[in-house]
């Protein structure tokens, strides 16, 4: 005990005095800590004991003063007297009283009163069921509420981006001349739906807090002071800016996660488009290699999202309860201390009944506060969807306006062609197809043709021919409206006395008979006056009218581009045409996969129709068919003229100096062969 050989209360007391003595008194805690926490813990567990025992000797002494007083004067104890001795107590004494004057008021089962009590139990029993029933009812009202304005808001929006997407051929110029957005399909279907779930859950997550934070505030700022209330705002204030600041992009992230989803899902889908392809060159592996690095980059995305949101989580949770809870509690305790003018809480009673009304008032508004703060994350996700779906209205409108944004080839940066591309056309009606001085340009800015011109009159059957990619389905582009006019003048008939039959023909969802008027519909059938006996001598002629005898025959619906051949749905391409009787026909390859006797019957009765053909094409069997020739050279340059017997010399000589130098390639090989053996 050396620590105590210094006596502990010197004379004088100076503040150095006081300073050793505290640490004097720490340091004897310290070392005797364990024994004497065992000494306190003794004490409190003795003192419990002699209490408990105390509480049994009082009671039994009572009962026996009970007993001695009862056995000397009878019955006679006032009224008063025994209010005074008795201790109001929830105890078994307590029961039994009850049970008797229970017994009093209800005298038996068959009473009036016993058949009161189980009518109102009933009440009671469906009170509490009714409630129930009125919570969970309220619960799925809102729910089914919810869901049927996200519902009206997907169908609004859907039906909005529609009518835009699939005006001026918007859906096209969308994927092939821009770059701005990438999978259209995911936007509308996904994004949409999603946007509106947000939207209509957010609504109701915040209508209720941001109303019951007004009225609490307001009833608030009555009795603890405007002034008070003005400052917490700002503090709170404050600290949701630097919470907000600290919030990182959700809605980016989630406009991102929505981008990735939408690739990982094209990448699926481009799968079943080519499945045969990727089967038969076994290219599996390399196409499990694509969709995995899909998967992948989107799945990391979505973790580091989770991360994010794990640690902003701790950080709003700390902010909110700890915080805001500490800023609350400070603030109402202003009227225990202060007396805020307005107000009549005046004894001490007054003010801690006012400090505990303001704390309740206080945590349902810090309640309500954390709900809209918590909905923050949410109002974020709602930005990034309403950004995907903004981006995409903006873009549709760009588009529909003239204006496309697509990365430029290098061929772009010479002034020539930069010229080209700043440059405008115009497009004017008449019965002739002609083009005047038309730059061909891809949509990438690669000028493929710098001023293209030829005209078409009907019967006047044109043979466009010309190398691989030097712009010859590109024509048609530009003359279906698909790509801008860079320059010159194109004129041509209206949109419907064109029809265009690509290589491979779009075979539509529906009907054997729809495959047939596309786009038309039935009504529009009718309206024609075409009967489905009209529809079967077409097929007749093109020698497929047995598609017909299959169940179902002209109403019969089947994946058809997997059900009919190459050859077949070409041949359904030419009826279409024959349907559709055009002033002028595209036709691109479109008889690469038929045999020349078919071919024939279908160039005959496109020509007994009375439509002009404008033919792309390599077979040398098709050139009799027509008279006028477009020669594209591959290099910038072409030809335009008659086809007659000179040119067709031209062009024999041209595809056997191809020929020849296909058939000396071999011969190169074998050289390089025998030269590196050497
Ligand atoms: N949507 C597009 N975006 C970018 N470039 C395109 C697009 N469509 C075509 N092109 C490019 O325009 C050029 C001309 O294509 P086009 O289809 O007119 O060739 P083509 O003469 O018909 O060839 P082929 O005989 O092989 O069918 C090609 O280089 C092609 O890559």
């Amino acid at each position: 005990m050396a620590v105590l050989s210094k006596p502990l209360l010197p004379t004088r007391l100076s503040s150095a005095n006081i300073k050793s003595i505290i640490a004097d008194l720490t340091t004897l805690y310290l070392t005797h800590r364990t024994r004497i926490s065992r000494a306190v813990y003794l004490t409190l567990f003795v003192a419990l004991i002699a209490r408990i025992r105390n509480a049994i000797a009082e009671q039994k002494a009572a009962s026996l003063r009970r007993a001695q007083q009862k056995k000397a004067t009878g019955t006679g104890q006032t009224e008063g007297e025994a209010t005074k001795r008795k201790k109001v107590e929830l105890n078994r004494e307590f029961f039994k009283n009850l049970l008797r004057l229970l017994r009093i008021c209800i005298p038996g089962w068959k009473s009036k009163e016993f058949r009161l009590i189980i009518g109102h139990s009933v009440f009671l029993v469906l009170r509490t069921m009714i409630s129930l029933y009125v919570a969970e009812l309220d619960g799925r009202l809102l729910s089914y509420h919810q869901c049927k304005l996200s519902l009206q808001y997907r169908t609004r929006l859907t039906n909005y981006i529609h009518s835009k997407y699939l005006s001026q051929m918007t859906f096209y110029t969308l994927s092939a001349l821009d770059d701005r957005i990438t999978n259209a399909d995911q936007l509308i279907t996904v994004d949409v739906a999603k946007f509106s779930n947000s939207l209509a859950e957010l609504y109701s997550n915040l209508a209720k807090p941001v109303l019951d934070i007004l009225i609490y505030n307001y009833s608030l700022s009555r009795s603890v002071g405007g002034e008070g209330l003005f400052f917490m705002s700002l503090l709170v204030q404050v600290s949701a800016s630097v919470m907000r600041a600290l919030t990182p992009p959700f809605g980016k992230y989630v406009a991102d996660e929505a981008r990735l989803e939408g690739e990982f899902r094209a990448s699926h889908s481009r799968l079943i488009d080519w499945s045969e392809e990727v089967a038969l060159y076994a290219g599996h592996e390399a196409e499990k290699d694509t969709l995995d690095k899909g998967y992948f980059t989107l799945i990391k995305h979505v973790n580091r999202i989770l991360r994010r949101r794990f640690y902003h989580g701790v950080m709003e949770d700390f902010v909110i309860k700890y915080f805001w809870g500490a800023l609350g509690l400070l603030l109402c305790s202003v009227p225990v201390f202060f007396k805020v003018p307005g107000t009549n809480a005046k004894s001490m009673g007054d003010r801690t009944e006012s400090f505990v009304t303001n704390r309740r008032m206080l945590l349902m508004s810090s309640d309500a506060f954390g709900r809209v703060m918590f909905s923050y994350k949410e109002i974020t996700e709602l930005a990034g969807y309403t950004s995907r779906v903004s981006t995409l209205l903006d873009v549709i409108v760009d588009i529909q306006a003239g204006h496309f944004e697509k990365k430029l080839v290098s061929s772009a940066d010479t002034e020539e062609n930069a010229a080209v591309l700043r440059g405008r056309g115009t497009v004017t009606e008449g019965s002739d197809i002609e083009f005047v001085g038309v730059p061909i340009v891809s949509p990438n800015g690669d000028v493929l043709v710098r001023a293209l011109s030829f005209t078409v009159k009907p019967g006047d059957h044109l043979l466009i021919v010309g190398p691989n990619g030097c712009g010859k389905s590109s024509l048609f582009r530009i003359l279906g409206g698909l790509w801008p006019v860079y320059g010159g003048t194109v004129r041509k008939p209206p949109f419907e006395d064109i029809f265009y039959i690509p290589q491979r023909p779009y075979l539509s969802r529906g009907s054997l008979r729809q495959q047939i008027i596309y786009p038309d519909s039935l009504l529009d059938m009718r309206a024609k006056g075409t009967s489905d006996a009209d529809l079967l001598r077409i097929l007749e002629t093109l020698e497929i009218g047995s598609l017909i005898d299959r169940p179902g025959g002209f109403d019969a619906e089947q994946p058809w581009e997997d059900v009919l051949s190459g050859g077949l749905q070409q041949r359904v391409a030419m009826a279409r045409l024959f349907y559709h009787r055009p002033r002028y026909a595209i036709l691109d390859e479109c008889t690469s996969s038929v045999t020349l006797e078919v071919e024939r019957v279908m160039y005959e009765e496109a020509k007994a129709l009375g439509i002009t053909l404008m033919t792309v094409s390599h077979r040398r069997s098709l050139w009799k068919y027509h008279m006028r020739i477009l020669q594209f050279d591959g290099q910038g340059g072409f030809y335009f003229g008659v086809l007659d017997a000179e040119r067709r010399a031209v062009l024999e000589d041209e595809k056997e100096d191809i020929e020849l130098q296909l058939r000396a390639v071999p011969d190169i090989e074998q050289r390089i062969a025998e030269l590196t053996s050497q």
